[in-house]
C-alpha cells in the first residue's frame, strides 16, 4: 500500500495595516500627539548612529509645519534602497536592535513600530533619504500608504536636493494631514509638542526656523550658592509639574545614568493617589506619569529626571518593570532617606514644615527603617492627652508610655487619664500604634503599655463598701435597665469629678455588638452562622462617678421609675461624651431618657375642666 502525502505549501503572514494602526492608536498610544515624538526620536537616533562613525557630522533637525503638512529633515545616517525595504518597510524590524544592549545604551527606539504612529494622523508617509555610507549611496524615495502598499524609487541628486533643501546625507519625512487630523499640524501645536518632547535633546532642533533646543536641563545649570540653586530648581519644578513644591532633593546616580530632582508636593496626598513622575529618556521626554520610580512610602514626592538606563514600554509612556528599575527605586529611596536625615541636622525648620504636611509618609518610612525612626522620632507628631507631642517628648515625661490602639479607646480614657496625670498616646491613626510599639527598640529603658478600657477600669478607685451597700437598690434598677444593652453598671470614684459617668467598652465588646447587630439584620442563613460564632457575651460598662454630685444624687433616687430614666440619661450622656456612634437602640434609649426627664421637669397639668358655659376656662378669662 502506498501512502500519499498532501503537498505542504509555505506562506508568509499578511499584515492588515489598517488593523495594526487601529490597534496602535486605540490601545498603545494615549494620543495622536505621539507622532511628533516618534519622528523626532527617529531623527535623533539617525544622528546618533551617524556620529558613531563620524563624530563631527552635523546634528540638526529642521521641522516645518503649515497646518496641513509637516516635514522633518535630519542630518542623520540616512538609508540606502535595500535598507528602506529592510527597515522602513518591515514592521517590527529595527536597526537599533542588532546588539540589544548597546542599542539600548545609545538609541531611543528599539521596537521597530514607531513610524506607524504617523498613520494615526496621515494616510501617506513620504521618506526621502540619502545614506551617509559613502559614494554610491543613491538618494531614494519611499512612499508608504495606510492601505499597506508602498513604492520605492531612486532619485536624481537634483530631485533629492529639491525635496530636502540640501545635497548632504540625511532623511526627510513628509506627512500630509488626514482629513480631520489637521489640528495636529498647526505650527504652534507642532512647536509645542516638539518643545515638550525634545527641548533637552543634545542636537539643534528648530520648528519653522525657531530653535527649541539649547537650554540645559535645570539640574545642569551652575549657581552661585545652594540657596539660589534650590530656588532655581523649585522654579523649574513649578514649570514642569504645575505646583509650587514644598522642597526639593537633587538626585544624582551616575552608576545608572540618572540626574534630576525630587520635589516634595505642597499638600497632603493619600498613599493611594500617588502622582506620576516626569521622566526623560536620554534627554527626550518619555512621560510625565511614570510610576514605580520611588518606593511606596515616598508618595509625597514627584520626580523630574533624565535616565539612560531605564527601559520604556512599547508605548513609550511608562517604564518597564525590570531589575534595573527596582534597583533604581531602592537607590532613589535611599537618597531621599539621607536627605531627610541631613535636613534634621542642617535645617530643622524645613523638616518641621515638611513633616507638618507629610507626617504620614515619613511615618510609613520610619516604620520600615530603624535609622529613619531614630532620626525622625523627635519630629513626628502624635496625638496625646497633653496635645500634639513627639514620642521623645512623651518619653521624657514618663518611663512607661501608655497608648491606646484605637481612636475610640483614646476618647474613652483621655479625660480620666488626664485627670490622673497620665499622658496617653492615641495610637488609633495610621502607623501610630505600630510606631509606639517599636519605641523600646530604639529608646532602651522605655516601656510601652497598651491602655484599653479594662485597664482604665482597674485603675479607678472603688467606693467604700458601706456606701456601695446603700446604693444597692438603685444599682439593681440601673443594672436591670441597661442589661438588654449588654452593659454592666459599676460605681467608682475618679477624677475629673465633673464627669458623672464613663462608658467603658473594650474591643471584644465592640466586636460582639457589631456581630449581634449584623445578626439582627442578616437573613436566616447568615443569622444562624453569626449566632454560632457568638460564645461569650463581652459587655460594656457604665461607671458612675461617686465624686460627681449629680451622679451621687441620681444614685440616691428611691423612685424606681425615675432611677431607670436617670440611668438611661447617664448612659446616653456618657456615650455622647465618648463621641461614640450611636446604634439605633442607643438612639432610641437617649430619646426615651430625655423625653422622660422632660416629662418630669414639666409634668402635664390635669385636663382643663369645662366651665358652666361648656368652654374650657383660660387664664385670660380668669384674669378678667
Ligand atoms: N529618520 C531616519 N533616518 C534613518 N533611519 C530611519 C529613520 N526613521 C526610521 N529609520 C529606520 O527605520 C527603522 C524603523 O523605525 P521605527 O520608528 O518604526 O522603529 P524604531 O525607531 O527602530 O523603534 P521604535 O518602535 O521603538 O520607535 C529604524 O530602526 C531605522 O533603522
Amino acid at each position: 500500500m502506498t501512502s500519499e502525502k498532501t503537498p505542504t505549501t509555505s506562506h508568509a503572514f499578511q499584515v492588515d495595516l489598517h488593523g495594526l494602526v487601529d490597534l496602535l492608536s486605540q490601545h498603545l498610544y494615549a494620543s495622536p500627539r505621539v507622532y511628533v515624538r516618534e519622528l523626532l526620536q527617529n531623527a535623533v537616533d539617525a544622528i546618533t548612529a551617524r556620529r558613531a562613525s563620524d563624530p563631527t557630522c552635523p546634528g540638526t533637525v529642521g521641522i516645518t509645519a503649515d497646518g496641513t503638512s509637516i516635514t522633518l529633515t535630519d542630518s542623520g545616517i540616512g538609508l540606502t534602497e535595500p535598507e528602506v525595504h529592510r527597515l522602513l518597510a518591515t514592521i517590527g524590524r529595527s536597526s537599533k536592535r542588532n546588539d540589544l544592549e548597546s542599542a539600548r545604551r545609545d538609541f531611543l527606539g528599539q521596537f521597530g513600530i514607531g513610524l506607524l504612529a504617523c498613520f494615526v494622523v496621515a494616510d501617506t508617509i513620504r521618506v526621502v533619504s540619502r545614506s551617509a555610507s559613502g559614494a554610491g549611496a543613491e538618494p531614494v524615495e519611499w512612499v508608504a500608504r495606510a492601505d499597506g502598499s508602498y513604492t520605492v524609487r531612486q532619485l536624481t541628486p537634483a530631485e533629492y536636493e529639491s525635496a530636502t533643501g540640501t545635497p548632504a546625507p540625511g532623511t526627510t519625512v513628509r506627512l500630509d494631514a488626514r482629513h480631520g487630523c489637521e489640528q495636529w499640524f498647526v505650527p504652534d501645536t507642532v512647536s509645542g509638542l516638539a518643545t515638550e518632547f525634545g527641548a533637552l535633546l543634545p542636537y539643534a532642533i528648530a520648528v519653522n526656523g525657531d530653535p527649541i533646543t539649547g537650554r540645559p536641563a535645570p539640574w545642569e545649570v551652575e549657581h552661585s550658592g545652594p540657596v539660589s540653586r534650590r530656588s532655581a530648581l523649585v522654579t523649574a519644578g513649578q514649570e514642569a509639574l504645575g505646583f509650587t513644591p514644598l522642597d526639593c532633593v537633587e538626585l544624582d546616580l551616575p552608576l545608572v545614568g540618572i540626574r534630576g530632582v525630587a520635589y516634595v508636593v505642597p499638600g497632603q496626598v493619600s498613599p493611594a493617589q500617588r502622582g506620576g513622575h516626569r521622566v526623560y529618556l536620554k534627554r527626550m521626554l518619555l512621560t510625565d506619569t511614570a510610576e514605580g520610580l520611588l518606593p511606596d512610602w515616598a508618595f509625597f514626592v514627584r520626580c523630574v529626571l533624565d535616565t539612560d538606563s531605564l527601559r520604556p514600554t512599547a508605548s513609550r509612556e511608562a517604564l518597564y518593570e525590570d531589575e534595573t528599575l527596582s534597583a533604581v527605586r531602592e537607590a532613589l529611596g535611599e537618597r531621599i532617606r539621607q536627605w531627610l536625615a541631613q535636613l534634621a541636622v542642617d535645617s530643622p525648620e524645613r523638616l518641621r514644615r515638611l513633616i507638618g504636611v507629610h507626617h504620614l509618609g515619613v511615618k510609613a518610612l520610619a516604620l520600615h527603617d530603624e535609622e529613619v525612626l531614630r532620626t525622625m522620632l523627635p519630629w513626628l507628631p502624635f496625638e496625646t492627652t497633653d496635645g500634639e507631642l513627639s514620642l521623645d517628648e512623651v518619653a521624657r515625661r514618663t518611663s512607661t508610655l501608655h497608648f491606646t490602639r484605637t481612636v475610640d479607646e483614646f476618647r474613652q480614657v483621655s479625660a480620666v487619664a488626664t485627670a490622673q496625670g497620665m499622658t496617653v498616646v492615641n495610637g488609633g491613626y495610621t502607623y501610630d500604634a505600630d510606631l509606639v510599639a517599636r519605641l523600646p527598640e530604639i529608646r532602651p529603658g522605655i516601656t510601652v503599655s497598651e491602655l484599653d478600657s479594662n485597664a482604665v477600669a482597674v485603675r479607678l478607685d472603688t467606693v467604700d463598701p458601706a456606701q456601695e451597700l446603700a446604693m444597692a437598690a438603685f444599682l439593681s434598677v440601673a443594672r436591670g435597665q441597661l442589661d438588654p444593652l449588654d452593659c454592666d453598671v459599676a460605681v467608682r470614684e475618679f477624677h475629673p469629678s465633673s464627669i458623672p459617668a464613663l462608658h467603658l467598652d473594650d474591643r471584644a465588646a465592640r466586636h460582639e455588638r457589631r456581630r449581634a447587630d449584623a445578626e439582627v439584620q442578616a437573613d436566616e442563613l447568615w443569622s444562624g452562622i453569626l449566632s454560632s460564632l457568638h460564645e461569650t457575651r463581652p459587655r460594656s460598662q457604665l461607671v458612675l462617678n461617686h465624686l460627681n454630685p449629680l451622679a451621687r444624687r441620681v444614685m440616691e433616687l428611691t423612685d424606681p421609675e425615675l432611677a431607670g430614666v436617670a440611668t438611661e440619661a447617664l448612659y446616653g450622656q456618657a456615650l455622647l461624651q465618648a463621641r461614640r456612634p450611636l446604634r439605633p437602640v442607643d438612639q432610641a434609649l437617649v430619646n426615651r431618657a430625655f423625653a422622660g426627664l422632660l416629662e418630669r421637669a414639666a409634668p402635664g397639668s390635669p385636663p382643663n375642666t369645662p366651665d358652666s358655659t361648656g368652654k374650657p376656662s383660660t387664664s385670660e378669662e380668669g384674669d378678667r
